[in-house]
């Protein structure tokens, strides 16, 4: 197994002619939660087509669970789970239909299936809502959904495109939460993006994009340097626009 869980080295995109992303690199640690810290427009939902190959660049490399991706995607792919920024439940089904046909879609199936659908179910405290349809599931349940969805498989990354937009802060506390327990609990490497900054905490990894490049990089804690952590991301992203 990797230690490094995420690798990008000087990633560079552009839709048209103007760059949305510029020499992008950071790495993330096995086990640790990066949250990817950007305003409106920074390039985060870009860097994230890149991580999921959606779009794809020849500039640069990325490394996911030291698997590059550019070689082996496939392989790369399989190491990842996915909770993209738009809510991607069939909201007829059941949280556990949900779950079963994406386990199908994996090659699972049979006990094997059943035992990891109930297993991700309990990681993020969903066994009461599992016969629940997906429609009639508040906010955050269907975001805690998606996200024991996609451990289904065993991932070694996650990447969560803004996962907290829209829901009420008991929700985005218990998502932050679950989150964090994964990484501490079973090692896995998180990539967060967000624009909230009051969902990083001190020891979380931190990575300030703004307008495609990295301003920062390091421990919340360092890069706050005994300020709080919204002073200087404000403070940052003013000085550049
Ligand atoms: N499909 C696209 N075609 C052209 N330009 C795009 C496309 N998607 C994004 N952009 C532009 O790329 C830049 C980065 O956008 P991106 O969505 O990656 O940022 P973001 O940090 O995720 O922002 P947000 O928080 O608003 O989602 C923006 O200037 C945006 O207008």
């Amino acid at each position: 197994m990797s230690v490094f869980g995420l690798k990008l080295e000087h990633l560079s995109f552009g839709y048209g002619a103007d760059p949305v992303l510029k020499d992008v690199s950071f790495t993330v640690e096995r086990g640790n939660f990066c949250a990817l810290l950007g305003p409106n427009g920074a390039g985060k939902t870009s860097l994230f087509s890149l991580l999921t190959r959606l779009a794809t660049t020849s500039t640069g490399r990325i490394e996911i669970a030291g698997i590059d991706l550019g070689t082996s995607p496939r392989a790369a792919l399989a190491r990842m789970g996915i909770v993209f920024q738009q809510m991607t439940l069939d909201l007829d089904l059941t949280v556990r239909r949900n779950l079963s046909y994406y386990a199908a879609l994996r090659g699972l199936s049979g006990r094997d299936a059943e035992r990891r659908i109930d297993a991700a179910l309990e990681r993020l405290e969903l066994g009461e809502k599992s016969s629940v349809r997906a429609r009639d599931l508040n906010g955050g349940h269907r975001r805690r959904t998606e996200i024991a969805r996609c451990l289904l498989h065993d991932p070694e990354i996650l990447l969560l495109d803004e996962p907290t937009v829209g829901l009420d802060p008991a929700s985005r506390a218990a998502i932050t939460d679950h989150v964090h327990r994964l990484c501490a609990d079973e090692a896995l490497t998180v990539l967060w993006a967000t624009h909230l900054v009051d969902e990083v905490r001190a020891e979380d990894d931190l990575v300030i994009l703004h307008r495609g490049g990295v301003l920062a990089h390091d421990t919340a804690r360092r890069i706050a340097g005994g300020q709080t952590v919204e002073k200087v991301f404000l403070d940052m992203t003013a000085v550049t626009s």
